[in-house]
C-alpha cells in the first residue's frame, strides 16, 4: 500500500519519538512505549492526522472504530470524534456495565474474557478494531472473534507498531486483513 511519501516522512517522524525499554515489564521483553511519542502536542497531531488518513484509506466504510482497553482507547476516541462515527469499548471481563457479549480465550497459562455491551452493537455494524500495538496477536485475535459473534462485520484491524519476530498475524483469520504503521523486529 502507498499512501504517499508525505504520508511516508510523517511516519519517519513518529519513528524517531517512540523510545523502548529492554526488560520491561520482565527480564528479555523490549517495550515499545506509546505514549512517548505523544508526550508533545505536535507529536499528538501527527499521529492522529497519520490513523485517520490511513483509516480513511484501507477502510474507508467504516462505521465505528473499536478501542481495545487499554491504550487502544487513546487512539479510538480520537479517530471516532474526528471522523464523527461511533466508539466501542472492549474490555477485559466486569468492567462495562449492562448487558455485554463475552469472549473467553487462552493464554499461555490460564485464560481471560473480553467484554462488549450488547446495546452498542448492532447486525452487520462496519467495524475496525484498534490497537497500539500487536505482539502475539492474541489480543486482537480475541477482539475478532468476540465482534463477529456479536453480529459486527470487522472489516479490519490497525495497529501503530507490530512486532513482526512474534508473527502475530499466524493468529488472526486469513480473511481479516490487519495494516501495522511501523514493523519492528
Ligand atoms: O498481541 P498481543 O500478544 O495480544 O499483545 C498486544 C497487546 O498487549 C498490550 O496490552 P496489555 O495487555 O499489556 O495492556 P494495556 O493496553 O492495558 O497496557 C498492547 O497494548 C496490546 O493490547
Ligand atoms: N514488547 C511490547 N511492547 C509494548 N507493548 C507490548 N505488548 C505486548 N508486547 C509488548
Ligand atoms: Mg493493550
Amino acid at each position: 500500500m502507498t499512501m504517499g511519501t508525505e504520508y511516508e516522512k510523517k511516519i519517519a517522524e513518529l519513528v524517531k519519538k517512540i523510545k523502548n525499554f529492554p526488560n520491561f515489564p520482565k527480564q528479555g521483553i523490549l517495550f515499545w512505549d506509546i505514549f512517548s511519542a505523544i508526550s508533545d502536542g505536535a507529536a499528538c497531531k501527527l499521529l492522529q492526522g497519520l490513523l485517520i488518513e490511513t483509516i480513511r484509506y484501507k477502510y474507508p466504510d467504516v462505521e465505528a472504530v473499536v478501542g481495545l482497553e487499554s491504550r487502544g482507547f487513546l487512539f479510538s476516541f480520537s479517530i471516532a470524534a474526528e471522523m464523527g462515527i461511533g466508539c466501542l469499548p472492549v474490555r477485559k471481563k466486569g468492567k462495562l456495565p449492562g448487558e455485554v457479549i463475552s469472549y473467553k480465550y487462552d493464554l499461555e497459562y490460564g485464560s481471560d474474557t473480553l467484554e462488549i455491551q450488547k446495546n452498542s452493537m448492532k447486525p452487520g455494524l462496519k467495524c475496525v478494531i484498534i490497537d497500539d500495538l500487536i505482539a502475539t496477536g492474541g489480543s486482537l485475535n480475541a477482539a475478532i472473534q468476540l465482534l463477529q459473534n456479536s453480529g459486527a462485520e470487522v472489516l479490519g484491524c490497525l495497529v501503530i507498531i507490530e512486532l513482526e519476530s512474534l508473527n502475530g498475524r499466524k493468529n488472526i483469520p486469513k480473511n481479516i486483513p490487519v495494516h501495522s504503521m511501523i514493523k519492528y523486529d
